[in-house]
């Protein structure tokens, strides 16, 4: 058989296909999917697992007219292969490439660039009211796809509890595979198996499709069998009561994975009103075997090799060797856990990407999954606090902007003892804008009695943790996707607002905060050795309290300085140290800030990210050269 995916410039050349051309093109998209994560890594299992439906919803409707969200968008992948992208479908998350979410800077296919869970049924709901609002006539439906473990974000309640207003064109799509990136937790995971146990989906099934599959799909009959199936829901026969109590119409279970069956209730649903929740079961990692049978590892499994001769089996998983600092927050946290009774740890569904799992094995009674509830999970850190608890909020800072509110409310403002340690405070890499943790520092350090912290090396984060835990206030510590370095040497101890100066000289200073401290370094080493420049470097580590005491003298007395941290300028660690400055009449003229200026940065590997910023060594070292040559000139001028 000719391939057919290479060929495919839109959806509509998925019209009119027959059922087999539709699975040999769900069988070229799968082999495409692996031979991707063959080069590099990438989402997996999720893509895997939508490839049927993603075919189903393009062929029941056309989404240059109708809308559809891919909630989080980890699973657009498929998407991406059938929209005109294929042939750039090799370049995914790597830099100038296609981005590994939706972007509407690639296709009118994608409306919003997402990353973040929850938010698709807002935003269908939106499109379906501004649709009604604006376009009546024009029929629009707004189709929002959003898994199981998305489902639980408290965004979504707020939606469904909106949704009797404008939601007679909008389609939620329940993409039920049993997985978050880990098993899914929660009383709304036990909802859905329990309606997983309705007849529809059980042993009734074939029976229930078999009556549904005489029933013609238009016209009144269509009318009869959804008022059918709304008042089997109402007598029990169907589950769903918690929807159809909202005015959501729930329908199924069904098969996620037979092309058919979707496009039968897809079309059912379409010519009749909605809003509509459609429950769809689905395999994560389905159909390839060792991505299904782990779809743990296999979320975004490392670059591995199948075998040439059986192509479901896995030869060779390149799993990375090095520690990170996401191993040393969590054997810290461990060791806090192990030492202390009262230390809790809690997590919002990212227990692999924490490497929590030692903790959640050792430490079941203290180990929360709140699943993908950030916000829940920081005003559930709070009441826990309260009572004398310690609880470490161990949540990617990215993800952390969820909870915002939470954080003043029930945490600062009650001065209540939370930790919060944020992974991933920095450029994510291949995930890109959505996932750069590069906010925290502007949003965490605006509440009175928070204190933040940024470790300069690896070595300074368990000593931070300790701190935090005994410190009756706040604390977050926010470190990069990155491994794990230490600066060899006698170290300060951590005390708080006390930065560490870590080299001296009197040509200029680099006061770093964070874990840029290495390149600091590396530039003021070459520096010297290459001509005769010679640097102070400040090791901040405390982003508020600033050590003004430490910092601000030697800003006073050097020629120039540079500021580096691996977070936005707006807001940042150099703006806290302007601040100081201008508070205490310390002038800043020969103050340079390095960090993320007002834009969004792509995705990339995070090293090339930062040479692009100028946050490498030699970004760093380019511009103390310019500082010291400009000051140079200005001194024989
Ligand atoms: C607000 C937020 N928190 C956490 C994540 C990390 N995350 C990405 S995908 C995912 C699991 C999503 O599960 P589900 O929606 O069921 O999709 P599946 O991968 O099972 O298809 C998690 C926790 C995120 N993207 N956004
Ligand atoms: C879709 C999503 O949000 C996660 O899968 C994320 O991509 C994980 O990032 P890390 O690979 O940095 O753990
Ligand atoms: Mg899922």
């Amino acid at each position: 058989m000719p391939p057919l995916l290479p060929k495919i410039a839109s959806p509509r050349d998925l019209d009119g296909m027959s059922a087999t051309q539709l699975e040999q093109v769900a069988s070229e998209i799968r082999d495409t999917l692996c031979n991707l994560v063959e080069a590099r890594s990438a989402h997996f299992a999720s893509n895997l697992g939508v490839v049927e439906l993603c075919l189903a919803l393009h062929t029941t409707f056309d989404f240059l007219h109708d809308r559809l969200i891919w909630d989080t968008g980890h699973q657009i992948y498929p998407h991406k292969l059938i929209t005109g992208r294929y042939d750039e479908f090799p370049s995914i998350r790597t830099k100038g490439g296609l981005m590994g979410y939706p972007n509407p800077e690639e296709s009118d296919y994608d409306l919003f660039v997402t990353g973040h869970a929850g938010a698709s049924v807002s935003t269908a709901h939106g499109l379906a009211s501004g649709d009604l609002a604006l376009r009546p006539h024009e029929n629009r439906w707004s189709v929002a796809v959003i898994g199981d473990g998305a489902f639980p974000s408290g965004v979504v309640y707020e939606a469904l509890n909106n949704l009797n207003r404008d939601g007679k064109r909008l389609l939620i799509v329940l993409n039920d595979n049993k997985m978050s990136i880990c098993p899914r937790v929660g009383g709304v995971a036990d909802y859905f198996d329990r309606l997983r146990m309705n007849p529809m989906y059980t042993g009734l099934k074939e029976e229930v499709a078999r009556v549904l599959s005489k029933v013609p799909l238009l016209g009144d009959p269509t009318e009869r069998m959804l008022a059918q199936i709304k008042e089997a829901a109402k007598a029990g026969l169907h589950g769903g009561m918690f929807f159809e109590e909202l005015g959501v119409r729930y329908i199924g279970p069904i098969d996620g994975h037979n092309i058919k069956l979707l496009r039968k209730y897809l079309r059912m649903v379409k010519a009749g009103d909605g809003p509509v929740l459609l429950h769809v079961v689905t395999e994560k990692g389905h159909g390839f075997r060792p991505a299904a049978e782990d779809p743990v590892t296999f979320h975004a499994p490392p670059v591995f090799q199948r075998d040439t001769s059986d192509r479901d089996r896995v030869v060779s998983i390149k799993k990375s060797d090095g520690r990170s600092y996401t191993h040393v927050a969590s054997d810290a946290i461990h060791a806090a856990m192990a030492k202390n009774d009262r230390v809790t740890v809690l997590t919002a569904a990212m227990c692999q990407g924490n490497k929590l799992e030692r903790l959640r094995d050792d430490y079941p009674d203290r180990f929360f999954d709140t699943g993908i509830c950030e916000a829940h999970t920081v005003a559930f850190a709070a009441g826990q606090a309260k009572v004398g608890v310690r609880p470490v909020v161990d949540i990617y800072s990215t993800f952390l902007q969820r909870s915002f509110d939470h954080i003043f409310q029930e945490v600062a403002l009650q001065n209540l003892p939370v930790t919060f340690t944020l992974d991933r405070g920095g450029l994510s890499g291949p995930d890109g804008a959505t996932h750069h943790g590069v906010f925290d520092m502007a949003y965490l350090r605006v509440f009175p009695n928070m204190v933040v912290m940024a470790p300069g090396d690896a070595g300074d984060l368990s000593p931070m943790l300790d701190f935090a835990i005994k410190h009756d206030s706040p604390c977050a510590i926010r470190y990069p996707k990155a491994a794990a370095i230490e600066i060899a040497g006698d170290r300060a101890p951590v005390e708080l607002g006390k930065a560490e100066v870590l080299r001296e000289g009197p040509d200029g200073a680099i006061v770093c905060g964070g874990a840029l401290l290495v390149d600091c370094l590396a530039a003021a080493d070459k520096l010297q050795s290459e001509q005769g420049i010679d640097l102070t470097v400040v090791n901040a580590r405390f982003i508020k309290p600033l050590d003004t005491k430490t910092i601000l003298p030697i800003i006073d007395r050097s020629p120039f300085v540079v500021t580096v941290e691996e977070a936005q300028l707006a807001g940042g660690f150099g703006s806290a140290v302007l601040e100081a400055c201008s508070d205490a009449g310390v002038s800043t003229a020969h103050l340079r800030r390095l960090g993320i200026p007002d834009v969004y940065v792509e995705h990339g590997d995070r090293e090339e990210l930062l040479a692009d910023l100028g946050l490498d060594s030699a970004g760093i070292l380019k511009t103390c050269q310019e500082l010291a040559g400009a000051r140079a000139a200005n001194l024989a001028g």
